[in-house]
């Protein structure tokens, strides 16, 4: 018979991601690399009233406020919306656009298009344009070098259409796209960085010796892919799906409990 009074024993993988989460908070210089939309903040229909979870979004505060800690997002976003969705402030570290645009504190990186890029975007925007005019409820959003094709609105295969005729009109521009797959978007861009491009401009400017990176979406993989384990990275997977993350939570709420631990544990060694 079970005894009521014995706590139930916390499962290995539990109790593996709690001694990871506090050998982190014992890094010499840490770096938080989070990815936004769906770890942060919960999803909803318009991107632009997203936002952290109040509850992550202190955590971070709190981290960010201690020596030798840096917190960045590392986004899909392009940088002038992430900048908002995150409340960044003047000193904020900044990847959007999937790593292609990066803003570290005032310091930016211009993206000097070509003009072969703007006249790809130019057609594009053209034939992508076309086709969201043509759907109810499917929608465009334009990002710095490239589009993404929103159908989170639409219902049984609609989506799946729209994304069908996405790519074929893309193709009729050019052959040689970047396109992501994102949750109920897809985008074409004509430049190929990626997330994980991203978190090694990031290693190398605050000179971490350890990074923590959490995303849920398969974008984020390229971050996992560029962490280090064996140096005392740590990887988080939120949600459902392939993952080469060491670590798997259930949701944005499970990511802003673990950011609170963090920051518990940091403070006390800090
Ligand atoms: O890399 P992320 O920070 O996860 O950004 C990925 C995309 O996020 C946004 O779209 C997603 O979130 C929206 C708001 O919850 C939702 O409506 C949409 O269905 C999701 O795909 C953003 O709009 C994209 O630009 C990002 O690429």
């Amino acid at each position: 018979m079970t005894d009521p009074t014995r706590t139930p024993a916390a499962p290995p993988a539990a109790v593996a991601l709690a001694t990871a989460v506090a050998q982190l908070a014992a890094a010499e210089r840490l770096l938080l690399a989070l990815d936004f939309d769906g770890t942060l903040a919960p999803f909803v229909d318009d991107p632009a009233s997203a936002r952290a979870l109040p509850q992550a979004k202190a955590a971070l505060d709190r981290l960010e406020a201690l020596p030798d800690t840096w917190v960045a997002f590392v986004s899909g976003r392009p940088l002038a919306g992430l900048e908002t969705v995150t409340e960044a402030d003047a000193d904020a570290l900044l990847i959007g656009s999937h790593g292609v645009e990066i803003r570290f504190g005032r310091d930016g990186v211009s993206l000097d298009l070509t003009d072969d890029e703007r006249a790809t975007l130019d057609g594009l925007g053209r034939v992508l344009g076309a086709l969201v005019d043509s759907v109810p409820d499917a929608r465009l959003e334009v990002k710095p070098v490239g589009f993404g094709v929103h159908y989170r609105l639409l219902e049984g295969d609609a989506g799946a259409d729209v994304v069908a005729r996405a790519y074929a009109a893309a193709a009729t521009v050019s052959g040689a796209l970047t396109i992501r797959d994102g949750k109920d978007i897809i985008e074409f861009s004509v430049r190929g960085a990626n997330k994980g491009d991203g978190i090694q401009r990031l290693r190398e400017y605050t000179r971490a010796t350890a990074v923590l990176f959490a995303g849920d979406d398969v974008t984020d993989e390229d971050g996992f892919a560029a962490l280090r384990p064996e140096a005392g990275d740590l990887g988080i997977k939120v949600g459902e799906g392939d993952t080469a993350a060491q670590f798997r939570v259930a949701d944005e709420r499970a990511i802003a409990t673990l950011l609170t631990l963090l920051a518990d544990a940091r403070e006390r060694v800090r």
